[in-house]
């Protein structure tokens, strides 16, 4: 490209308030405007916008002002029919939450946000001591899907029933959310995250917001939340680590957003991730091994050993953070599994807000999720905190392990 049709170009990009006058180009530059021709400029602007870094002469960077942030991508979802505007509605307003928590997170050793929350005496439903961040960051995934005047019922990991959206802001969908998974490892400031997902809801609801006083509509209201996986209609995690990453599905692929905090915007990094179809890693807490099946521990002295059907000695990577742990996973492929043993028969993690989200998203990435039996998305819970054993990841170090577990009880037969 001659350097007088790269600088008219540049020029022309600049904000009005920066526009160079035209006599400037040939009092200066000794060109008249119009040297290029059309057809060239075009190629050249089609060319600049898929470039991601600042030019040789670092004059002007055309293709840093225009990254496909969160919202535009939910807007593009709303034109191309891909997504209704409720959906986007909520999805935009759980990005608040994500935000808010993110930086409630980073800072949470300087606001003495680390530690228990009411010095340990406060359990949720699950027998867990509840940290502080595990209440404030329900709180305000609660409050950030309230006010989207689109949630009919909330479950959550922190409540011990749904709750019901109050009659001035509700609306006709059901949000699951754990709002701060791998909150035990929190005040290691290790990666923890909030996992999320959004269906319609089967049965309409208009009823107070009082857990003690249930009424039988507001039974079957609550109901709302057992649905199975397969009826998600979005689905996602924010990572808080490193950097904070959101990972979405809104049915079409499942896509990667970092945030900016520079701009405080979630730009798409990782548009439509496809998890490698086998990896070579495994991550399960091997702590439990003595408490696994035996078809488990011939699987995984299989991967260990290079004895399975790639031939090569598989690597362990365990976080103890579901979504770190599946974040790494969705990149890197291999297989992450919290399965049922004899001490935890359903394993430990929750189907509603864990299992099915992260099933859902891998499911959309080209992976694979179950709990050793059936799909993980085709399961309907029969109580809101309901475990499942989880096995996820590629799609062929899934259907290795499946496999073998078929093996074993064909030659039971
Ligand atoms: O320490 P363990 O038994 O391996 O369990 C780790 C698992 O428990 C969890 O921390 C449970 O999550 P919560 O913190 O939301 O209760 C998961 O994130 C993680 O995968």
């Amino acid at each position: 490209m001659s350097s007088s049709c790269w600088i008219i170009h540049h020029l022309s990009l600049l904000p009005n308030n920066h526009r160079v006058p035209s006599n400037y180009l040939s009092k200066n530059i000794g060109v008249s405007s119009y040297t290029c021709s059309k057809t060239r400029l075009a190629t050249v602007v089609a060319s600049q916008q898929d470039a991601s870094s600042t030019n040789g002469a670092g004059l002007f960077l055309p293709a840093h002002d225009s990254p496909t942030t969160l919202t535009r991508f939910l807007l593009e979802n709303i034109r191309s029919s891909k997504a209704p505007q409720d959906i986007v509605d909520l999805i935009s307003s759980i990005q608040f939450a994500c935000k808010k928590i993110a930086s409630l997170v980073s800072r949470a050793g300087v606001t003495n946000l680390t530690g228990l929350y009411n010095e340990g005496k406060s359990l949720n439903i699950q027998g867990e001591e509840q940290k502080k961040l595990d209440v404030l960051s329900n709180q305000v995934l609660k409050n950030a899907l309230k006010y989207s005047g689109k949630m009919g019922v909330i479950a959550s990991e922190e409540e011990d029933v749904p709750v019901t959206v109050d009659e001035s802001f509700s609306g006709t969908y059901v949000a699951v959310f754990d709002p701060l998974d791998g909150s035990s490892n929190l005040d290691a400031a290790v990666a923890t995250g909030t996992i999320f997902g959004i269906f319609k809801q089967a049965v309409s609801c208009l009823v107070e917001d009082d857990a003690d006083n249930i009424e039988p509509s507001q039974l079957r209201c609550l109901a709302n939340t057992l649905q199975p996986g397969s009826r998600l209609l979005a689905a996602g995690y924010c990572m808080y680590s490193s950097s904070t990453m959101m990972v979405l599905s809104l049915g079409h692929g499942t896509h990667g957003f970092t945030l900016d905090h520079e701009v405080g915007e979630f730009v798409l990094t990782h548009p439509n991730m496809k998890i490698p179809k086998r990896g070579q890693i495994y991550s399960l807490n091997e702590a439990n091994y003595h408490h696994w099946d035996p078809v488990l521990k011939e699987y995984v002295e299989n991967l260990k050993s290079g004895k399975n059907r790639s031939g090569k000695s598989y690597s362990l990577r365990y976080i103890g953070s579901l979504v770190a742990d599946v974040h790494r996973t969705l990149l890197y492929g291999g297989i992450f599994g919290y399965p049922g043993d004899k001490k935890n028969p359903n394993g430990k993690l929750r189907l509603l807000y864990e299992c099915a989200p992260m099933s859902y998203l891998i499911e959309q990435a080209g992976g694979k999720a179950t709990n050793g039996k059936q799909r993980i998305l085709d399961i309907v819970p029969n109580t809101t905190h309901e475990r499942q054993p989880l096995i996820l990841g590629s799609e062929e170090d899934v259907d290795e392990l499946m496999q073998l577990y078929a093996a074993k009880l064909q030659s039971k037969v």
